[in-house]
Parts: C-alpha cells; sequence; structure tokens
C-alpha cells in the first residue's frame, strides 16, 4: 500500500497500460491470467494485537505461546506507563522458541513509534531466519491506525514485514461501556476504532454475560465492522488460525473478505428505520422506529421492560451509543466508468481521508476482463486487477467502508454515479 494523496489513487492497470499491481512490487501477482506460479511472499507476517484494557490480550498472547504450533513468534509487547528496565527501552527476554520484547517508554500509538520501527528493523538485521511472525501486543489505549501505517509507510520495514492482521480482543462484559463512551469532539474513542480496524474479533469473557447479551454486543460490533470475522471465546480459546495468518491486507483475498463468506445472524446494512410494530431491531433488539443515529432509547409509560435495564414501562432514557462509527456496505450491478470511479474515490479519499479508517472493494469497470480488487487504510490505497470475471458471473461492484460519520446514501449515490453512460 503506497501513501496516497487523492490525485495518486488510480483505479488502473485497467485498459490503460499502467502498471498492474501498484505499490507491490514486492510481489508477483499471477492469477487468473497467466500460468505462471504464483511467487511466494517471503516478507514476514506481523499480527497487531489490540484489545481495551482487561480485555484478554495478554491471556491470548499466552496461549498463543504456549500452544506447540511450530511457529518461531517474536513478540513485542508493549506496557504502557512500566518502569524501564536496566535503563534500556528495549529488553529481550528469552522464552522458549519466542522471543519476548518490551517497549517501556509509552504508547506505541504515539510516543514510541518511532522505537518501533527501529525495533523491528533491528529484529529483520539481526535474526532474520530465526522467528516466523511477529506479533504486537498494543496497550489497551492505543489506536492501531499509526502502527498499521507504519508497515506501509516506513521503507525500512517496506520488503521486509508484512501486516498480517489486526486481532481486537473484546471484553464481552465491558465493552458496551467504553463503546458507548461519550469522548469529547476530537478525541478519539479508542475502543470504537480498535473495533473499527479489526481483521479479526474475538469476543473474549463470555462466560461472565448471557447468550441475550452475548448476541446484542455481537450484533453491535457487527455495526461497527462489517468485515472482521467474529468468535466468541472464555479466557481466549481461539484457534491459532483464527489470529495468524488472517491476511487482512492481502489484496488477493480481498474478493473473500468483501464478496464473501460467512455474515452472522442479524448482520445488515448501518442506517435503517423501523416502523411501530415492526419485528425486533436485530440490531438493539428493540422495535420501536428509530435510525441508528440516536443517543437515547427512550420508552414511554405502559412499554414492556425495558431491555437495557430491564425496569418496567415508566418513560426514561438511557444513552445507548454514539453510532458516529461503523460499516457501510454498498453494491451495484453493471459497469463502472474507469474516470468516474476514480475521480471519486480520489476526492473522498482526499477529503474524508481521516473518517475513512478501512475500505476494501471489488469493482467491475468497463472495458476491463478483469475484476479490480482496493484495499485502503485513511489515506493509504492500493489495488490491482483480480481474476477474470467468468463468463456466466454479474458483472456488479461492491465496496466496504468502515469510518466515521459516514453518509450511507450519499455515499450510494455518489458510487451509482460511477456507473458507465454507455
Ligand atoms: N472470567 C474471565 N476472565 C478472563 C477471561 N479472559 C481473561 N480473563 C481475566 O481478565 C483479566 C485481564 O486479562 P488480561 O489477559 O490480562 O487482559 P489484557 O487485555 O492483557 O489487560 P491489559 O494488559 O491491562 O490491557 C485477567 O485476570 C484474566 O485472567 C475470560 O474469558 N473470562
Amino acid at each position: 500500500m503506497r501513501a496516497s494523496a487523492w490525485a495518486s489513487v488510480c483505479v488502473c492497470g485497467v485498459g490503460r497500460g499502467v502498471g498492474r499491481a501498484r505499490g507491490r512490487g514486492r510481489r508477483v501477482r499471477a492469477r487468473g491470467t497467466t500460468t505462471a506460479p504464483e511467487a511466494v511472499d517471503v516478507r514476514i507476517p506481523v499480527t497487531v494485537l489490540t484489545g481495551f484494557l482487561g480485555s484478554g490480550k495478554t491471556t491470548l498472547l499466552n496461549r498463543i505461546l504456549g500452544d506447540a504450533h511450530g511457529k518461531r513468534i517474536v513478540v513485542i509487547e508493549n506496557e504502557f506507563g512500566e518502569a524501564d528496565v536496566d535503563g534500556d527501552l528495549v529488553t529481550f527476554r528469552e522464552a522458549g522458541e519466542e522471543d519476548i520484547m518490551l517497549l517501556n517508554n509509552g504508547c506505541l500509538c504515539c510516543t514510541v513509534r518511532s522505537d518501533l520501527v527501529e525495533m523491528l528493523a533491528r529484529l529483520v538485521r539481526e535474526k532474520r531466519g530465526m522467528f516466523d511472525h511477529i506479533l504486537i501486543e498494543t496497550t489497551g489505549l492505543a489506536n492501531p491506525a499509526p502502527i498499521i501505517q507504519t508497515f506501509y509507510l516506513e521503507p525500512a520495514l517496506l520488503d521486509s514485514l508484512r501486516l498480517d492482521g489486526v486481532v481486537t480482543l473484546v471484553d464481552a462484559k465491558h465493552a458496551g461501556l467504553h463503546l458507548d463512551e461519550v469522548k469529547p469532539r476530537g478525541v478519539v474513542n479508542e475502543a470504537l476504532e480498535q473495533v473499527a480496524f479489526a481483521d479479526r474479533i474475538v469476543l473474549n469473557k463470555i462466560d461472565l454475560v448471557s447468550e441475550k447479551d452475548a448476541d446484542a454486543l455481537e450484533r453491535r460490533l457487527r455495526t461497527i465492522n462489517d468485515l472482521a470475522k467474529i468468535r466468541r471465546a472464555s479466557k481466549a480459546q481461539v484457534d491459532l488460525d483464527f489470529v495468524l495468518g488472517v491476511g487482512g491486507f492481502d489484496l488477493e483475498r480481498v474478493q473473500d473478505q468483501v464478496l464473501g463468506e460467512e455474515k452472522p445472524v442479524g448482520a445488515h446494512d448501518h442506517g435503517h428505520s423501523h416502523a411501530e410494530g415492526e419485528e425486533s431491531c436485530e440490531q438493539c433488539d428493540h422495535g420501536h422506529d428509530h435510525g441508528h443515529s440516536h443517543d437515547a432509547h427512550a420508552h414511554a409509560h405502559g412499554e414492556e421492560d425495558c431491555e437495557i435495564c430491564g425496569e418496567h414501562g415508566h418513560s426514561h432514557s438511557h444513552h445507548v451509543h454514539d453510532d458516529a462509527v461503523g460499516s457501510v456496505s454498498l453494491t451495484l450491478e453493471g459497469d463502472l466508468d474507469l474516470d468516474l470511479i476514480n475521480d471519486w474515490l480520489g476526492l473522498l479519499l482526499n477529503d474524508r481521508w481521516e473518517d475513512l479508517y478501512r475500505m476494501k472493494g471489488v469493482l467491475a469497470i468497463e472495458g476491463c476482463d478483469e475484476r479490480y480488487v482496493f484495499q485502503g487504510v485513511h489515506a493509504l490505497f492500493e489495488g490491482m486487477p483480480d481474476r477474470a470475471w467468468k463468463s456466466d458471473e454479474k458483472r456488479a461492484s461492491k465496496l466496504v467502508f468502515i469510518g466515521k460519520e459516514l453518509d450511507r446514501d450519499e455515499l450510494q449515490r455518489d458510487f451509482e454515479a460511477c456507473l458507465s453512460r454507455k
């Protein structure tokens, strides 16, 4: 992925003779159009483990390190506020097959990013060949975006490391509190952002909540991030395959993630309303007219028990959630005009890059035999032509945006305006 001002967003390699896999000089991509074998990506995968304070990150880490998986894993831990060990920023602790390294001097997402880069570069320089995977555990207060960007912006890392995925631990018992916390304007709600950036969500401490509460929380997580896979766990007991080797930033897997497989029961698009008497809303388990930009759940006199507090009937309200962060999925049948879609995505990134946390898409471009896949994180964007459209396949495009204050209708309108008129 490359840094991208709007002018360099280019859904190209499509009928223009421009390089096919922009920003990915490290990999030969051969799928679909040639019989040449795919080159092996030799870069070392990196997993970012995030999640709010006490959500179970260390528990998961210990599980991973304790499993007999045969992988040699380097762990980088960022213990915010811990005393420096021997006055050194970086401490190595041999732990069997794994190395554990500590970054003690602040939060990974802000003050120690350059230390992280230095540490990673040093690892590659001095220990290459001695490990298979790097796992970075962030502090509970870290915003994952700067860490993600590190892997695309740091020349010292580009050719050696690749981001495999962001794994977010969610505390089933307390997540609601953190997700609902209203921050002053301009202040990031880390819990929301950690969910929004995730490729995998481990909904942990499931033993502490009822199934109904877990269902409701899972639906809530789904509205924030419609791309991540979610798995419930106690004591972070999940298969290693669920958290390592996920290819969350792998362009070649975008189509599966976007067009993809599993959608849990209850998943639905962001931004909808319910009429009085409708079935329960799958999102909030409540059936009365509302949009998902509400701040409060209000109950009129005579209603059934409140689903949030269990109190009966009388008019009262709760703050429920600030839905500023959410997912929007758009689909469109037919072919897109190359210039129009380029211009639109370019402008969108130019104007809204701060609000666009992650995006992925599969596009049908007029005059192009191949599907075009792309993904982005904030202002970083990468894309390439993918396999050829099959003769019996309906040409259609799908985009998924995860971000802040996204207007679904406006995005859909602008997307539709990119349809080819020929
Ligand atoms: N009941 C219950 N407790 C859990 C579960 N997972 C972890 N815990 C406990 O929750 C506490 C916090 O777990 P950690 O793994 O330290 O969480 P963390 O995210 O690393 O915490 P910080 O480093 O403070 O951000 C510990 O006491 C764990 O034993 C679970 O599934 N159920």
